[in-house]
């Protein structure tokens, strides 16, 4: 059995980042930006008024001061001629502030009568005018490697980057193995179980930027692995689920090394997610997670995230463990390091009685996986224990 930090330096070397391909900005959303990208252009290309009211000379700013009217400067439609002394253009939110004016009286503070435009209150100390440039210029850069949030979508329509160059989307091939599993949504015989793996990493790694395949069940049989394997062949990624301990029933180890399967590991001091295995076949790294829904889950998170943080580019880790203060007693810690679900309430960590790696209730009812390392010694209420969100 080797340690988790032995396993996951091994998973990461198993895979590295995929080739860049150009998309649509719209498509673009969550995905890794490649490259960094460049403005080609200012934002504002010009000073721009940030109110609506009058365009004047700031030295002409007081109360009481009037002004002629001589034009108008709207988004899109900017005033052609110069404000000089005495003059004033009304002007809208977004418009081009016109040459000679270098203040946007708010309309709040002024009346007018014809194109008498009077000055009637203190207006601030506040010039109203964004400035060119003020935003992005030409030559700002956003930097890569970044996960595309919607926000940095904006900025990129800004910057007129309609084409975008991301990470290619990881492919996995997700196949579950074993009699007992339907999917859901089918009837199940009174020994089966709902494949209830498959859809929550089908929903985690979607999350994380991959594409996977949820591939038909592989039956108990050495046939049924190895057809669900072949289709799987084409996958950057091939996660098998159940089958890898030592049951007369588990095949996972024996048909993958039968189809030429480098092996790098097998098992790991974890709980849960011991009977973990992985390799490389054919041009895909793979991994067999154990089958007990919280342990594929858990190794899920563990492990298969910051796998696809470096296919997408990325560094492996999305978060360090933090820590919270214990709000209970907790025992002495195996000799593997245990992923405990645990529930962050108001700073205080809750660990819960129950571990059973079969039981999903309490992995949908955490918030987080607490750390203990391996011979970790009883721990008491009020102490500090590593965690990890999910
Ligand atoms: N004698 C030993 N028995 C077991 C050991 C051991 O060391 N010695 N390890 C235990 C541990 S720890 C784990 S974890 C499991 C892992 O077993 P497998 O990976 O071989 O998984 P299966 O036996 O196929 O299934 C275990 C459990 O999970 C259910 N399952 C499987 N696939 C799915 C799925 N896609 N969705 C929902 N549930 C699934 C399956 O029905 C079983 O109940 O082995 C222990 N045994
Ligand atoms: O390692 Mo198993 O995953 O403890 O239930």
């Amino acid at each position: 059995m080797i340690s988790v930090s032995d396993a996951l330096t091994t998973l990461l070397d198993l895979v590295a980042p995929l080739e860049v391909e150009t998309v649509p900005l719209r498509a673009a959303a969550g995905r890794v930006l490649a490259r960094p990208v460049s403005a080609n252009r200012d934002q504002p290309p010009f000073a721009a008024s940030a109110m609506d009211g009058y365009a004047v000379k700031s030295a002409e700013v007081e109360r009481d001061a009037m002004f002629k009217v001589i034009g108008e400067s709207a988004a899109g439609h900017g005033f052609q001629g110069r404000v000089g002394p005495g003059q004033a253009v009304r002007i809208f939110t977004g418009a081009p502030v016109p040459e000679g004016a270098n203040f946007v009286v708010i309309q709040e503070d002024t009346s007018v009568t014809g194109s008498l435009l009077t000055i009637t209150e203190h207006p601030g100390p506040g010039h109203n005018i964004r400035a060119k440039g003020g935003d992005f210029q030409i030559g700002t850069t956003v930097d890569a490697p970044r996960i595309l949030t919607p926000a940095d979508i904006a900025l990129l329509a800004a910057m007129n980057i309609a084409e975008v160059p991301v990470h290619r989307k990881p492919t996995v091939a997700l196949i579950s193995t074993g009699d007992e599993l339907v999917l859901p949504g089918q009837s199940p015989g009174p020994d089966q179980i709902i494949a209830s793996n498959t859809f929550g990493l089908d929903a985690m790694l979607s999350a994380a930027g991959a594409e996977p395949r949820i591939l038909p069940i592989a039956r108990d049989t050495e046939s049924s692995l190895r057809m669900a394997l072949e289709l799987a062949q084409d996958a950057d990624l091939i996660v098998t689920i159940g089958g890898a301990s030592v049951g007369d029933h588990d095949l996972v180890a024996g048909v993958t090394e039968e189809l030429g399967m480098s092996r790098a590991f097998y098992k790991v001091a974890m709980r849960p997610g011991k009977p973990l295995m992985a390799g490389t076949l054919g041009r895909s790294a793979m991994v067999g997670l154990p089958g007990n829904p919280v342990s594929a889950m858990v190794c899920g998170h563990i492990f298969l995230l910051p796998m696809l943080r470096i296919m997408q580019g990325l560094s492996p880790l999305d978060q360090q463990p933090a820590t919270a203060n214990l709000a209970h007693d907790l025992p002495a810690n195996g000799p593997r390091t245990h992923y405990m679900r645990a529930r962050l309430n108001g700073g205080d960590l809750h660990v819960f009685d129950d571990q059973d790696s079969a039981r999903l209730t309490l992995l949908a009812e955490a918030n987080a996986l607490a750390i203990r390392p391996p011979h970790d010694p009883p721990r008491g209420k009020g102490e500090p224990l590593a965690y990890i969100v999910i």
